[in-house]
């Protein structure tokens, strides 16, 4: 067992895992009368030419965590459109390898608020991203095909040893 808090998300905390869109306010690249425009404010680098877009509605982030799933080929941005959002994620690590488990030790929990983006990194190991209270709408983007490693019939990945994450407050 190990436990996780859950942390703010940081453009410098979420390095490891990916991304957090951001821009620079004293820096936009189009504006008109009542609009402001940053753009692009980040990439993603597909190789194939579909993106498919998902939606997800979650239920309030559960205390204990015990599998997460990747995409060791494609990234994934990740759009809380309403509400804040809980998401585990674990470092990638060893894309090529089949027998690949996430590490609990380098699991973290962050907290995604309402309105804020993420491009998780090919292969980070991540939860669904949970509501931080009540119920929350996110939108996810990511190449629609399949992983070199297909993980999509069973993606869900017991943590090494079976650990189990506990998220304490
Ligand atoms: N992030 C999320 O909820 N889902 C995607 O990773 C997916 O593969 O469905």
């Amino acid at each position: 067992m190990a436990t996780i808090k859950i942390e703010p998300l940081t453009s410098n905390g979420f390095a490891p895992y990916g991304r957090v869109l951001d821009f620079d306010s004293s820096n936009p690249t189009k504006s008109g009368e009542g609009w402001t425009c940053y753009s692009p404010v980040d990439f993603l680098q597909p190789t194939s030419p579909m993106l498919g877009i998902g939606m997800v509605i979650s239920e309030k982030y559960p205390k204990e965590v015990t599998a997460l799933e990747r995409h060791v080929s494609r990234e994934e941005l990740l759009w809380a459109a309403r509400e804040d959002l809980v998401m585990f994620v674990d470092i990638p690590y060893k894309l090529g390898s089949e027998s690949q488990k996430p590490n609990i030790y380098t699991t973290k929990a962050f907290l995604i608020k309402a309105g804020q983006a993420v491009i998780m990194h090919r292969g980070t190991w991540h939860s669904p991203a949970f509501a931080l209270e009540g119920t929350a709408t996110y939108y996810f983007a990511i190449e629609f095909t399949k992983d070199f490693i297909d993980q999509d019939e069973q993606p869900w990945i017991p943590f090494n040893e079976n650990e189990v994450a506990v998220l304490v407050e």
